[in-house]
């Protein structure tokens, strides 16, 4: 089973995404936490519906499962605009892009998810489509190629990503304005169950919201669907009745540990503490020692981990703390902070 679809995994898939399309936020006042965001953001869109012109292009950066494609269909909504969705690995060619933008309609949101996989033509479309709403349409090949110029009705970009260091500088300094997405704390997230058991018809003591809530990682997905295991738990042992012990056994037997660490979580630290001694390791060779890519270890277990204090990313390398020490109950070898994170 690839880690993709693990139980705690932040991607959505199949049946989930359906779920979570019942369980996403439509408006941005039903919209739990991020608070700063949701500040900033209101003030952008209050401000271009005052001025009746469409708002400046929005960038969302944060973890898999934070609200970004919520808040993408938000915007729309409270625009009053239409929505095109696309994703950056289906901008393989500018004419995927040209395709869309030159069918835009006046003041339309357009959301690019995963907007830092695109390809390197349709990014430099994307350049000139964002600031002057014109494409070029480049017509022949070599020397006799012709580039001509396309007016674009005037629309509103919304680009998301995990990674928002990978956007080349030009790209993003088109945005006039950048959502940080962080993790949420276990308030929010209780906030965020509360909602989800009423839509779902399920009942939810506070104590059941709470323990659920710590051990979601921060990340709205993952407490609905941890959500929707107790549930099926507590309806298959407890008639039904979600209390502390309920929620707790439940999530043992799911492998969600007391802090909300995962499957994968819990393999980073361990190789990073038995096979490297606390590190200082690269990422690459961290992400061997689990089997995994890179990119999964440093997009989908590194923020988490990090945010814990449980992991350092030092010049050198990824280090533990000694959190993580504590956490997978092992006794830290005497120079294993002295040569790393004070030197
Ligand atoms: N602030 C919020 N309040 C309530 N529910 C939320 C909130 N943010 C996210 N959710 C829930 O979490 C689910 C995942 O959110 P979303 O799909 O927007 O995440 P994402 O950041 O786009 O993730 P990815 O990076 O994987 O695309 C949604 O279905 C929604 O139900
Ligand atoms: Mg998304």
């Amino acid at each position: 089973m690839s880690y993709e679809r693990e139980l705690v995994s932040p991607a959505a898939e199949g049946d989930d995404a359906q779920i979570e399309a019942a369980l996403r936020p439509k408006r941005l006042a039903e919209f739990i936490g991020q608070a700063r965001v949701r500040e900033q953001l209101s003030l952008v869109l209050e401000s271009a519906l005052r001025r009746q012109r469409p708002p400046d292009h929005v960038l969302m950066n944060g973890s898999p499962g934070l609200g970004k494609t919520t808040l993408a269909m938000i915007i729309a909504a409270e625009l009053g605009a239409p929505l095109r969705i696309t994703s950056g690995p289906a901008l393989e060619r500018a004419g995927d892009l040209a395709a869309i933008l030159s069918t835009l309609a006046e003041g339309e949101v357009l959301f690019i998810d995963e907007i830092h996989r695109m390809a390197r033509p349709a990014e430099e479309m994307l350049y000139l489509a964002m600031e002057d709403f014109r494409v070029d349409i480049v017509v022949g090949k070599g020397p006799g190629a012709t580039a001509i110029p396309l007016e674009i009705a005037p629309f509103t970009l919304v680009g998301a990503t995990t990674r928002a260091g990978l956007l080349p500088a030009p790209l993003r300094d088109r945005f006039g304005f950048t959502a940080h997405m962080d993790f949420y704390d276990v308030a929010e997230l209780e906030q965020v169950l509360e909602r989800s058991a009423r839509l779902l018809g399920v009942t939810l003591p506070a104590e059941g919201a709470h323990e659920v809530a710590r051990r979601s990682r921060g990340t709205p997905r993952i407490a609905n669907r941890l959500l929707r295991r107790v549930r099926d738990f507590a309806d298959v042992r407890a008639d039904g009745l979600i209390n502390r012990e309920i929620a707790s056994a439940a999530l043992n037997l799911y492998e969600v540990d007391a802090e909300g660490l995962d499957r994968l979580d819990r393999a980073v630290l361990d190789a990073l503490l038995r096979k490297f001694g606390g590190g200082p390791v690269g990422l690459s060779t961290l992400a061997v020692a689990v089997g995994e890519e890179p990119e999964t270890v440093e997009v989908v277990a590194e923020p988490f981990l990090v945010r814990q204090g449980l992991l350092a990313r030092t010049p050198r390398g990824r280090v533990a703390t000694a959190a993580a020490w504590a956490h997978l109950g092992m006794t830290a070898p005497p120079d294993a902070f002295g040569a790393t994170l004070f030197d």
